[in-house]
């Protein structure tokens, strides 16, 4: 299964990140995050070729901003974590591959809001809905996303753990789960914010490729 290990601070752990199995290394684009990437690490250092997919998450932010990052960072995907449109998507995945983030609660017809996305964004992610926009460390129920049609490749996110292995190969085996392209972890494997535990990132990910149900 494919692992994206997101909010990442600090060279050195993202230089890891291959050898422990990760396909996708996530870095904060927004200042408001006790993770925002730009206080730890330069553009110059982002850029780095390191063999690990980059994604770029953003918060509302300027659409030029959003570029000029994909191209001085070489950001391989974006991640649109805000209240960002379709329109505005639209022009984003011009140049580059768009993830958007919808953050869930208990009542959401999923299928209705992603469907104007449909079109416009080449993955989706399902996230938790909190205060703030994203690394709250809580899940969702994943039964939510029972009986609606996604139509696109996701990333199950949202206070994902260390010990949720098991229960993860339950669900990506679930009707439901058709469409589940990776698991999105972040602050339940930190010791500080930014800053992850690489040894848990590495057992966690060993145990999502070999635990049979
Ligand atoms: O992680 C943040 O600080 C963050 C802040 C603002 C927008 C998005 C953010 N994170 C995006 C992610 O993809 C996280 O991995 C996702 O929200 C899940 O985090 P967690 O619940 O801590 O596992």
């Amino acid at each position: 299964m494919r692992v994206k290990v997101c909010g990442m601070t600090q060279l050195a752990q993202v230089d890891r990140l291959e050898s422990l199995g990760a396909t996708f290394a996530g870095f904060i684009f927004y200042p408001k995050s006790p993770r925002y990437v730009l206080r730890y690490m330069t553009t110059t250092q982002l850029k780095k070729e390191n063999n690990i997919n980059k994604v770029g998450v953003f918060v509302n932010a300027g659409i030029e901003e959003v570029l000029q990052m994909v191209d001085e960072c070489r950001l391989h995907m974006v991640q649109l974590h805000g209240d960002e449109t379709p329109k505005y998507c639209e022009k984003i995945a011009d140049y580059v591959s768009v993830v958007k983030a919808f953050r869930l609660s208990e009542n959401d017809s999923i299928s209705w809001m992603t469907r104007p996305y449909m079109e416009c964004c080449d993955m989706f992610l399902f996230d938790t809905m909190g205060v703030g926009y994203g690394g709250t460390g809580k899940k969702f129920d994943w039964k939510i996303l029972k009986d609606e049609h996604i139509g696109k490749p996701f990333f199950l996110s949202g206070g994902i753990e260390p010990g949720d292995e098991e229960s993860l190969i339950t669900f990506s085996k679930q009707p439901e789960a058709k469409g589940l392209f990776a698991i999105d972890i972040n602050s339940r494997f930190e010791t500080s914010p930014g800053v992850k535990d690489l040894e848990k990132v590495g057992t966690f990910i060993k145990n999502l490729n070999v635990i049979q149900p």
